[in-house]
C-alpha cells in the first residue's frame, strides 16, 4: 500500500528535521574545533605571514640587497651555533612574532545606519515641501533638498511613531484658507501615521503648527442614569481638555470621573434644537434613544421615525412618551398637532405675561420632538404632492425656546441638501457621527474639527458643536434597542430598567400608535 499524503508529509518533515539537525551539529563541531586549535591556527597563520613577507622581500630586493640579506642570515645562523641557548631564544622570538602576526584581526565596526527618527522626520519634511516651499520666504524653511531641522522645532516619539510635532512655516503660507490647511493636514496624516487621530493646532500669529496624537476616547460607555441637572442632557464623553467638567460614569463595573458633553436645553438655552448627521450604521438611532431616555425624566416626548425602522418601538407606551409614529400620515398628523401645541403654549405664555400671572404648567412642561430621518418624510410628501412635513416644523423651531419645545432631528449626509433652510438655521446643536468627508463635517458643524485620521471611527464616535462653541470629539453612550434580537440579554435587561415605566393610560392596542416592529409588553424591570 502506498503511503498517503499525510504520511508522505510526515516523512518529508522528518527528513527536513534530520537535515536541519545534521547541519547544526556540523556547525557546533566546527566551532568547537576552531576554539580548541585556536593557538596552533594563530601560530600557523603568523608563520605563513612571516614566510610570505620574506618571500616578497627576496623577490623585490635588488641583487646587492639579496647578498646583504644572505650575509645577515648566515651571520645569524653562525651566532646561533656559538651562543648558548641562542637557538631556543631565536625559536621563541620567531614564535612570538608569528603569534603577533597571526592574531585574528577584529572585523571593522559596521558603519552606523541612519537614525530611524531622522529618516521619519525627514520623510515628513519632504512630504510637506511641495505644499510649504515658498521662494519668497527669506528663511527658506521648506525647500527641495532642505533638512527637517530647518523647519521642525520640536517632536516627540512613542517608539517609532511621531506623537507630537511642532513646525514653523513660511509667513506667506495662506493659513487662513481651509483648503490649504486641509492639504497640509492630509499630508501630515499620511506621513505621521494612519489609524490614529491627530489634532492640528494652527498658531497663525506665529506661523506655527503643532500636530499631536489624540488618545482614543473610551469606546464602550453604557447607557445609565447620568448625573445631570434638570434641562441638561449628556450627549457623550469627550477629551479631558475639552471641558472642565467631570461626571461619574460606570464603565465595566467601576465608576470613573469622565469629561461629559452636556447639552443645556430649556428656555434659557440659546441652542434648544439639535441636528444629527450620520451615515447608516454610525449610531444615529442610538444617539436619539440616549437623548430620549434622559429627556423623558422631566418632559414629554413625541417620536417620529421617518425611516419606519421601528428603532424606537421600545419607547411606546412608556410614561412621558406621548406618541411613537412610523407612518407618513401619522407623522403629518403629529406635526400638525405640534404646530397647534406651539401656538397654544405661546398664547398661554403671552397671556400670563400680560396679566402678570405664572405660566401654566401645561405650557412650560418640556416637550421634545424626536424626528429620525426627517428627509424620508419630505421625499414621501414630494411623491404624494402634499405639504413637506419640514414646513410644519418652522413654527416649533422658531418659537420652541419660548414654548419649551425642543426639536431633535437626524438625517444622512447624502440628504443634507433636502433640509429646509429654516431647519438648518434653527438647529444650533450639531452632531456628526462616523467617518464622514471633511467637507461634510465642515458643512454641518460650520467649521472643521481640526482633527484628522478618523477613518476607523467606531459607531457612536464623532464630533459635536453646541452653538458657536468649539468642535469637540464625542463618544455617544451605548443605548442599544432592547427589542432588537442581536442585543445581548444583559444589555436588554439594563436598557429595560432605564426605560420609563409603562403607562396604563396608553392602551397597547391604541390605533394612533403604529409601529413597524411587533410590540410586546416587557415585564417591568425589578432592578
Ligand atoms: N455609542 C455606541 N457605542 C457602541 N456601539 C454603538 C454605539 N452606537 C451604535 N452602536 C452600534 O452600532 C450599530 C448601529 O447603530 P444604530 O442602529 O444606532 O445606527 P444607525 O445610524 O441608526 O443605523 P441605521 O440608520 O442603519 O439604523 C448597532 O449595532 C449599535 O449597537
Amino acid at each position: 500500500m502506498s503511503p498517503g499524503p499525510a504520511s508522505l508529509a510526515a516523512i518529508a518533515q522528518r527528513a527536513k528535521d534530520g537535515l536541519g539537525n545534521t547541519r547544526s551539529r556540523a556547525t557546533r563541531i566546527q566551532q568547537h574545533t576552531r576554539d580548541t586549535f585556536s593557538p596552533v591556527l594563530t601560530l600557523g597563520r603568523g608563520l605563513n605571514r612571516q614566510l610570505a613577507w620574506a618571500r616578497a622581500w627576496w623577490k623585490n630586493a635588488s641583487a646587492d640587497k639579496r647578498k646583504i640579506g644572505a650575509a645577515v642570515v648566515a651571520g645569524a645562523l653562525l651566532a646561533l651555533y656559538f651562543l648558548p641557548y641562542a637557538p631556543l631564544i631565536a625559536l621563541l622570538l620567531i614564535l612570538a612574532a608569528a603569534a603577533w602576526l597571526g592574531r585574528a584581526e577584529k572585523p571593522p565596526a559596521p558603519e552606523p545606519g541612519p537614525d530611524p527618527t531622522e529618516l521619519r522626520l525627514q520623510a515628513v519634511y519632504n512630504g510637506l515641501v511641495p505644499h510649504l516651499a515658498d521662494d519668497h520666504d527669506p528663511a527658506r524653511l521648506f525647500h527641495p533638498g532642505g533638512t527637517y531641522r530647518d523647519a521642525f522645532r520640536d517632536w516627540e516619539l512613542d517608539g517609532d511613531r511621531i506623537t507630537r510635532l511642532e513646525l514653523t512655516y513660511s509667513p506667506y503660507f495662506t493659513d487662513d484658507d481651509p483648503g490649504a490647511r486641509a492639504r497640509i493636514e492630509r499630508v501630515l496624516q499620511a506621513k505621521i501615521g494612519r489609524g490614529r487621530e491627530y489634532f492640528h493646532d494652527w498658531d497663525t500669529e506665529h506661523n506655527r503648527l503643532t500636530v499631536a496624537a489624540l488618545p482614543p476616547l473610551p469606546a464602550a460607555v453604557p447607557a445609565q442614569q447620568f448625573v445631570t441637572a434638570p434641562c441638561e442632557i449628556l450627549l457623550g464623553i469627550t477629551d479631558a481638555d475639552s471641558t472642565n467638567r467631570r461626571t461619574p460614569i460606570r464603565v465595566d463595573g467601576a465608576t470613573h470621573q469622565l469629561p461629559p458633553v452636556i447639552w443645556r436645553t430649556g428656555n434659557r438655552s440659546t441652542d434648544p434644537h439639535l441636528l444629527a448627521v450620520a451615515a447608516p450604521g454610525a449610531g444615529k438611532s442610538n444617539l436619539l434613544r440616549t437623548i430620549a431616555l434622559q429627556a423623558a425624566r422631566d418632559g414629554d416626548i413625541v417620536v417620529i421615525d421617518g425611516s419606519g425602522s421601528g428603532d424606537y418601538a421600545c419607547l411606546a407606551g412608556r410614561r412621558n412618551i406621548l406618541r411613537v409614529e412610523t407612518g407618513y400620515h401619522g407623522a403629518l398628523e403629529t406635526l400638525t398637532w405640534l404646530r397647534h401645541e406651539t401656538e397654544r403654549r405661546i398664547a398661554a405664555v403671552t397671556h400670563a405675561k400680560q396679566h402678570g400671572t405664572p405660566v401654566p404648567d401645561n405650557a412650560r412642561r418640556p416637550l421634545w420632538v424626536i424626528l429620525d430621518e426627517i428627509t424620508e418624510l419630505t421625499d414621501l410628501a414630494a411623491g404624494q404632492g402634499t405639504t413637506d412635513p419640514q414646513e410644519l416644523l418652522d413654527l416649533p423651531l422658531r418659537l420652541g425656546r419660548a414654548a419649551h419645545i425642543g426639536v431633535i432631528t437626524s438625517t444622512r449626509p447624502t440628504h443634507l441638501d433636502r433640509l429646509r433652510p429654516a431647519l438648518i438655521a434653527d438647529t444650533h446643536t450639531r452632531v456628526v457621527l462616523g467617518p464622514l468627508e471633511p467637507e461634510t463635517i465642515r458643512t454641518v458643524l460650520g467649521t472643521g474639527p481640526g482633527v484628522s485620521g478618523g477613518e476607523d471611527m467606531p459607531p457612536g464616535r464623532g464630533y459635536v458643536r453646541i452653538g458657536n462653541g468649539p468642535v469637540v470629539r464625542i463618544q455617544i453612550p451605548h443605548t442599544p434597542d432592547p427589542l432588537e434580537e442581536d442585543t445581548p440579554e444583559a444589555e436588554r435587561r439594563r436598557l429595560l430598567a432605564l426605560l420609563p415605566h409603562h403607562t396604563d393610560a396608553l392602551a397597547v392596542e391604541d390605533p394612533t400608535i403604529s409601529l413597524a416592529k411587533e410590540r410586546r409588553r416587557e415585564p417591568e424591570p425589578t432592578a
